[in-house]
């Protein structure tokens, strides 16, 4: 069967040199960003107050950047506006976003559209919540597809069986004719990711993905975004307030609080030689989760 990271890595793409790729932070690199987050300050129009006070990083072709932070430190928001769905009253009021060259700020409600799934993709906490209980998953996906891909009706239901398959969910015909109730969180994560990336994008914010799962799957779903990464060169940003999750998968990490990066830099220097207080603070409270274990592994 074909696999999706088959027709990913076959389609034309900017190369992707796993050893080449910028170094975190952007030195030396063939790669332009695909997505670059500079200086971004989000406000809320309806407070009259600044939540978000300077945010940057730059993604390149298969590198993965975390934000870590405390609850409210702007995480989301950060996110969101990258996404084009920051909530109603909130506004991007200085910086910029730049997505594979092209300033948002210049797009139109169409325009995002059409980025939004192509380019940019998303997968959020609670999948249950981005699903229509009342529809087949598997029609879900292929809807996407024939939205996105323009592919026909039958087309369509190839490519979802093939997209269920390349989440490694087993028996993903059967999967396709299910409905979420009928799935485990596990499986409905799976199942979001498979729609997130239904339309090949080239940048995947998986915004604390994995957080209301537990621990083995939690794993599975880790395993297969670097996968993801490694086969289709997927620019990730990995949202989380667990340092084991940023620590297994992350090139480089941003710490956030209040608003503020209070530290980044690539994540062992972040999580070996933390500088500020806070991820200090952060690293001890997370050393009895079994952040000791990715370290140990890093450094083998
Ligand atoms: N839709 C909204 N309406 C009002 N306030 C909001 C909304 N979304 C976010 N905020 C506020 O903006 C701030 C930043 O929120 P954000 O969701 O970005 O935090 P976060 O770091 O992602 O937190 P968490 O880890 O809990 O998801 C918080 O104070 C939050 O209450």
């Amino acid at each position: 069967m074909t696999t999706l990271s088959d027709n990913i890595t076959a389609r034309p793409t900017r190369p992707y040199a796993p050893g080449n790729a910028a170094a975190p932070g952007g030195s030396a690199t063939t790669a332009p960003p695909l997505l670059a987050v500079r200086d971004v300050r989000i406000s809320d129009r309806v407070a009259d107050r600044d939540i978000v006070h300077g945010v940057s990083f730059e993604l390149t072709p298969g590198r993965t950047v975390g934000i870590v932070g405390e609850s409210g430190s702007g995480k989301t928001l950060t996110c969101r506006a990258a996404l084009g769905i920051l909530p109603p009253h909130f506004e991007i009021g200085a910086g910029s976003i730049e997505i594979d060259g092209t300033d948002t700020a210049t797009l139109t409600a169409a325009d995002w559209t059409a980025l939004r799934g192509a380019t940019i993709s998303a997968v959020f906490q609670d999948p249950a919540s981005y699903l229509n209980p009342s529809i087949r998953v598997g029609a879900q996906i292929a809807e996407v597809v024939r939205v996105k891909k323009g592919l026909g009706r039958r087309e369509a239901r190839h490519r979802a069986v093939e997209l269920l398959h390349a989440v490694h969910l087993r028996e993903p015909e059967l999967v396709y004719g299910q409905y979420t109730h009928e799935l485990s969180g596990g499986m409905l994560q799976r199942v979001l990711i498979a729609t997130a990336i239904a339309a090949d994008p080239r940048i995947l914010i998986a915004d604390e993905a994995t957080t209301a799962l537990d621990v083995t799957v939690q794993a599975e779903i880790l395993d297969l975004l670097a996968d993801l990464r490694e086969r289709a060169g997927l620019a990730l940003v990995v949202v989380s307030h667990d340092l084991a999750v940023v620590s297994q998968l992350c090139d480089e990490v941003l710490v956030m609080r209040q608003g503020h990066v209070v530290e980044r830099g690539p994540t062992r220097t972040v999580l070996h030689e933390p500088r500020h207080e806070y991820t200090r603070l952060l690293i001890a409270e997370h050393e009895q989760y079994g952040l000791d274990k990715f370290l140990a592994k890093e450094d083998a």
